[in-house]
């Protein structure tokens, strides 16, 4: 049997199913509390980002992108897939772009049927791994030439993998900074150096809540903090250009299948409720309406910040014992329109 990295994904075929779990339940240990913690998820949380999100709504005006272009990467899945999602509703022509060609077309068909008749908005999909250069350079020309142009870029697509770092190679080192801190920077060098250092254009990159270190993610947790020493750098460097760029630091659990999936145990991504004052995930949602609010004219006056969208927890230590509750509920569109009916 080949030796399998210290931990691996549920599909993984490298190892036999006992060293699979031996390993995972060490991780497990280290991130799951000693009580139960699905009694905190509520039928919304469970719910919010899956495919099965019923139908799209907005707290924002359905013409406010009617006349913009924007790339996402990462679109076809979890919050990128929201994130696109809310782009059409609101009229804009969205590029998604990742490495999975099969899971784009999926989305490109899924979300294209949700676009009315009358809205300018549009949506198409480009294969483009942000850690290939070419193919960066490739996703920007192809967008330009299809779309007419490019106003806004979200930098959603990354990731990393749970591991001590004791237990990380060198290789998969530098796959998570390659993909997470090198493939942002490719992707807003690319997009001003072919459009926006002309016309001008807003970023907005997704990070994580890192804010205390990022234990067993720590590759991940130094390439976020590099995104969002960039985004200071970009902001100052191309204000002249008529570009903002901004960051958004998602709590760490944010449900969608696609993320639950890419740890052994799906619970793992509610791991950190105890530790959120909110005491609950976020959704997908609202991590959507925190990048449409950066990347819209309300937003004309912040360049160079990180919004955390996190339920407080980055600024919870501990010391104050918090109740459990349900006083801040979630935003999620299926909410937000039955309070319309
Ligand atoms: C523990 C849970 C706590 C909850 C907090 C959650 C907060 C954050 C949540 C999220 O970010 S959710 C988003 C989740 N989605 C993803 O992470 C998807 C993207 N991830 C990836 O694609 C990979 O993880 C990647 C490594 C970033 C890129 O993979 P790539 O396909 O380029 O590389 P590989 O060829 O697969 O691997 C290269 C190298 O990396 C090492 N490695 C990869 N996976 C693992 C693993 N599971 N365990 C240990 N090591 C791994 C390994 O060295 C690989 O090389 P080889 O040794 O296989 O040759
Ligand atoms: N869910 C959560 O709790 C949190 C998520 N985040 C971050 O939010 C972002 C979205 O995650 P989420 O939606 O939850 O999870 P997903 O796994 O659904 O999204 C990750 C996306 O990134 C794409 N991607 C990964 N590597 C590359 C690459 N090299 N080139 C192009 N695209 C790539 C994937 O597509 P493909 O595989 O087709 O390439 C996928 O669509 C990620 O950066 C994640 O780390 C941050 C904090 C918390």
């Amino acid at each position: 049997m080949p030796e399998c990295p210290s931990v691996c994904t549920p599909q993984c075929t490298n190892c036999d199913k006992s060293q699979f779990q031996v390993r995972h339940r060490t991780l497990e240990k280290r991130f799951l509390p000693k009580f139960n913690i699905l009694k905190h998820l509520s039928h919304d949380h469970k719910m919010a980002g899956q495919t099965l999100v019923p139908n799209v709504c907005s707290v924002f005006r359905e013409d406010l992108f009617h006349d913009k272009v924007a790339i996402v990467t990462g679109g076809g899945t979890g919050i990128g897939k929201t994130i696109t999602q809310e782009l059409l509703h609101l009229g804009c022509k969205v590029m998604i772009a990742s490495r999975k060609v099969e899971r784009l077309k999926k989305a490109v068909t899924e979300l294209k049927s949700t676009i009315s008749r009358s809205s300018l908005a549009d949506i198409d999909y480009l294969q483009c791994n942000i850690r290939n250069e070419d193919e960066v350079k490739n996703l920007m020309s192809q967008t330009i030439k299809q779309f007419g142009g490019i106003n806004f870029l979200v930098n959603n697509g990354g990731g990393q993998f749970p591991s001590g770092a004791g237990d990380i190679r060198l290789k998969g080192w530098n796959a998570v900074v390659e993909t997470n801190l090198t493939g942002t920077f490719l992707c807003c060098r690319e997009v001003f150096n072919q459009w926006f250092k002309d016309h001008g254009g807003v970023i907005v990159n997704i990070i994580v809540d890192n804010f205390k270190g990022f234990p067993l993610m720590s590759h991940s947790g130094a390439a976020r903090a590099g995104v969002e020493n960039l985004t200071k750098s970009l902001s100052i460097e191309w204000a002249e250009y008529g570009v903002r760029i901004n960051s958004v630091a998602p709590g760490g659990g944010i449900y969608s299948e696609t993320a639950a999936a890419n740890y052994a145990n799906p619970t793992m991504i509610q791991s950190s409720i105890p530790r959120v004052p909110a005491k609950r995930n976020g959704t997908t949602e609202e991590i959507s309406a925190s990048v449409c609010f950066l990347l819209s004219p309300a937003a004309t006056f912040i360049s160079g910040e990180t919004l955390r969208v996190d339920g407080g927890a980055s600024l919870y230590k501990n010391k104050y014992e918090i109740p459990e509750h349900n006083k801040l509920p979630g935003y999620t569109w299926e909410k937000d329109l039955s309070s319309k009916l």
